[in-house]
This record gives C-alpha cells, structure tokens and sequence, in this order.
C-alpha cells in the first residue's frame, strides 16, 4: 500500500449522506475517499483490506423497516462475498484486528450496535448488547446539539475537544442497553465520549430537546475500549465548514472550518502516524 490515507464510504440499500463523508474525509486530509456500493464488496471486486479507515454512512437502510439498520446488519454479518470462502463480516473482523479505523454515523451507528461492533466489551464485536430505538418524543427529530465530549474516552475521534456542536436528524437515537451491568460498563471504561448537554457544554442532560431522543445518560456517541471504533448520532460530516452552521449569516467569528471535521481529522492523523 502506498503511504496514503485510504477511507472507504459504503453505500446502497438507502444510505444518504456518503457523499458528505467522503467529503469530510478529504477535507481532513485523506488521500483516497472511495464511495463503494455494497454490491461491488459482496461481488469481491473491492476488499476492505485496501483501507484504513471504513466509513459506515447515515441514511435509511432498508427503509428502517424492523427496526433502523437491522435487516442491513444482519446482511453485514451473514452475506457471502462471490468467489472467496469469506463473508464481508470476516473481512471487517480483520479490519479491525488490523489495528483499523472504523465511525458510523447515524444510521451507521445503529448498523454497528445491532451488528455488536459497539460497544464491544470484552473485545467481541459479534454479540448485540445494546440498541437505538424510537425517540421519546415519538417522532423524527431534526435539530442542532450541543455534545460534551468525556476527557478520559480512549476515543481516538474526540482527543483534544471538550465540546462540539452538530446537527441530528433521526427517529431512532434512544440508546439502550440490554442490561444495567453494560450501562456500567461503559461508564466505567468513558466509552460514551460524547453526551448531550446544554450550550455552556458543562453537563450532560436529559431535557428535551437538548436530549433529541431520551438516550440513557444522554449518550450521543459510543466507542470500543481500543478507541478506534466509533458511533455516534449526530452528524459530524454535515458541518465540516462555517456556512453549514445555522446562524453562520448572524453569528460573527465562527472559524472558516466546522467542528465536526475535527472528529475526522484525528482518524486521518491517527491512521498517518500510527498505520502508515
Ligand atoms: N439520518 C439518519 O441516518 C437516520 C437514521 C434512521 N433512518 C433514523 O431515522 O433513525
């Protein structure tokens, strides 16, 4: 592999926002951005191997039907790839072996926790342990949020922040975890890197709407305990420049980039340093 940054957006069966992530990607510095359709991965014409950092977009696979992302992640986790003894999801146990970088955004958040990518206790990225169900308020939330990020996450993405503002638009961001003991778990471990708070970024909270969805303990964002798989609700990719911000005609002084480019940048810088 030449010394270049290699992400990998996939999309197909309703992804929407993979032109945005690959977008992001190369704004942060990555060499090669490949929008690759899931089709061209179960034919075997393009491996996960010749990538650093996969990219899961959000979107409405499969039309949400039984649930967001679960028809997409049991498709993830069982279908074959034509010509080769593998399933895709044992190429991507090997991505993640390998040391690689793995962010879902969204829908792609939800595909990782109903796949078990996240949070992954104990290492296994097999076993479901958590979800992302209906909102509280019952409906589809479409609103900017304020995300304290936890200081001592092992997450890779939010090193160095303290606070990031981004956009949802979900109907299913209610975090839930099968049993307490997982809820403790990933408090003590601070996998939940990122929480809903209010804008002075102080504390995380439950009140509606700075909470969207009535996620437990105000989870945004998940990681696994190696920091390098990551999940999150809000959309980092929709505000990677000033005029993405919504009072970016009143508000004076915002930076000419957007924060949730930040959250890419640590990847690439990462997979520079540590992969290359
Ligand atoms: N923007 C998204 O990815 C939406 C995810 C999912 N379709 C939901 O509504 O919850």
């Amino acid at each position: 592999m030449a010394k270049e940054v290699r992400s990998i957006v996939i999309t197909g069966n309703g992804t929407n926002c993979e032109r945005e992530v690959a977008n992001a990607c190369r704004l942060a510095g990555a060499e090669v951005a490949d929008i690759v359709h899931i089709a061209e991965l179960l034919a075997g014409r393009v491996r996960l191997d010749d990538y650093h950092f996969l990219n899961l977009a959000g979107g409405f696979l499969d039309g949400d039907d039984l649930g967001s992302a679960k028809a997409g992640a049991n498709r993830l986790r069982h279908a074959p790839v034509k010509g080769s003894a593998e399933s895709l999801a044992d190429q991507l146990y090997r991505f993640i072996e390998a040391g690689k970088l793995v962010m879902g955004v969204c829908n792609g958040f939800q595909l990782m926790v109903k796949m078990g990518l996240l949070p992954a206790l104990d290492g296994d990225y097999r076993s479901q342990t958590a979800t992302l169900t209906h909102n509280d308020s019952g409906r589809f939330e479409d609103r900017w949020t304020y995300l304290k990020v936890d200081p001592a996450s092992p997450c890779i993405y939010t090193r160095g922040l303290t606070g990031i503002y981004l956009p949802v638009r979900h109907g299913e961001g209610k975090f839930l975890v099968r049993e307490p003991q997982v809820l403790e778990r990933i408090e003590a471990a601070h996998l939940a890197a990122l929480k809903y708070c209010a804008a002075d970024y102080n504390a995380p909270t439950m009140d509606y709407p700075l909470n969207p969805n009535g996620s437990t303990n105000a989870i945004a964002g998940v990681c696994d305990a190696t920091g390098r798989i990551f999940g999150l609700m809000p959309h980092p990719e929709a505000y990677v420049h000033r005029t993405h911000h919504p009072r970016w005609t009143r508000e004076e002084d915002l930076p000419e980039e957007g924060m949730g480019l930040w959250l890419y940048r640590n990847a690439v810088d990462f997979i520079r340093r540590e992969l290359l």
